[in-house]
């Protein structure tokens, strides 16, 4: 293997420019030459590169987004595109591939695999939904910035006897919502993991009131409903006037934490070791704080859950 390509997929999540650095300088260091594509599948289709050096990627190891770029593309979810793609790396003499990104970014990943691509998935999402990895690069910084926006809303929900709701990223998962929660000893935590009872709300936030707290705090996963919609649930309900922050896109920029750019730079040195070795369709992941090698296809295949425990200790501890 002389060439290989890199591209950044879905949403963006700090510490990917950590992992654009490991790859490519891994790469680099081992005789290979390395292509950046721009906006991810976009680029590709489009065939917007750059031949990235070892200085292309310097300074970048401390800074969020990614300078890659990164979209959806709808296009690439068609085969006749994914032909396109695949015909233009091998035209181009690129035989490996290494996407970062998201379950989704995968699922195209593993298209251009069956077309004779080697591929290797380098799991970025702030979301950390994907299974048989710990983590997820993105995942604790994403965390950490939410807390910190969580502490400040605290300080005045506590001056001012209020009911905050507060609405963080996961449309289909619950774990920013749930680390977030226990970290900043949340009422409730709302996750799409769970059903949710207005009953059972109404009734928490009822007897907590009659146990002499002032002040609540609910932190809601986007994916459940959203924060003005739960607002008015409340009020018509319950009679709160609840008070809503909506942390939106807030929590996936900034600088990655160092968990996160020493889990980016281990599994990007992983997956260009893996092209090397002539593995293909394998994602790099963290287990029990190892970096490893596990099947691609598990990101889509298997369901990453909550932790019982974490969902048990919010319930214990808001008494
Ligand atoms: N089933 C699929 N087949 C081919 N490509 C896909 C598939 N699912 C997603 N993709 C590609 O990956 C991109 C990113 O996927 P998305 O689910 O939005 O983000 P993420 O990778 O973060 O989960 C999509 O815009 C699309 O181009
Ligand atoms: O920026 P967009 O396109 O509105 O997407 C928002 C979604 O992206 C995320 O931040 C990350 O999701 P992906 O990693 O699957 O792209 C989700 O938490 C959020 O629901
Ligand atoms: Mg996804």
């Amino acid at each position: 293997m002389k060439k290989i390509a890199i591209l950044t997929s879905g949403g963006d999540a700090p510490g990917m420019n950590a992992a654009i650095r490991a790859v490519t300088r891994s790469a680099i260091g081992r005789g290979l030459t390395v292509y950046g594509f721009m906006r991810g599948y976009e680029g590709l289709l489009d065939r917007d590169f750059r031949v990235l050096s070892a200085r292309d990627v310097g300074g970048i190891i401390h800074r969020g987004g990614t300078i890659l770029q990164t979209a959806r593309s709808d296009r690439f979810m068609e085969s006749f595109w994914q032909d396109r793609a695949a015909e233009f790396l091998k035209e181009e003499g690129i035989e490996g591939l290494v996407v970062i990104g998201g379950d989704g970014s995968f699922r195209g990943a593993a298209e251009l695999a069956k077309r004779g691509i080697s591929v290797v998935g380098v799991p970025g999402t702030i979301d950390n939904d994907i299974a048989e990895t710990d983590l997820t690069i993105g995942f604790r910084t994403a965390v950490e910035t939410a807390l910190d926006a969580v502490k400040r809303l605290r300080d005045t929900a506590s001056s001012h006897d209020r009911l905050f709701i507060v609405e963080v990223m996961g449309r289909r998962s619950g774990f920013i919502a749930l680390e977030v929660g226990v970290a900043s000893g949340a009422e409730a935590v709302l996750v799409p993991e769970v059903p949710f009872s207005l009953g059972m709300l109404n009734d928490k936030l009822h007897a907590a009131r009659k146990k002499g707290k002032t002040h609540s705090l609910i932190i809601l996963a986007e994916g459940v409903m959203s924060a003005q919609e739960l607002k008015t649930q409340l009020k018509d309900t319950g009679g709160y006037e609840a008070r809503v922050t909506v942390l939106g896109h807030i929590q996936r920029g900034g600088s990655p934490c160092s968990v996160d750019i020493i889990l980016a730079s281990q599994m990007g040195k992983c997956a260009v070791d893996a092209l090397l070795e002539g593995e293909t369709a394998v994602m790099a992941a963290s287990r029990c704080g190892k970096v490893q090698r596990v099947p691609l296809s598990w990101s889509w295949e298997r369901r990453k859950l909550l932790d019982p425990d974490l969902m048990e200790l919010v319930e214990v501890l808001s008494i």
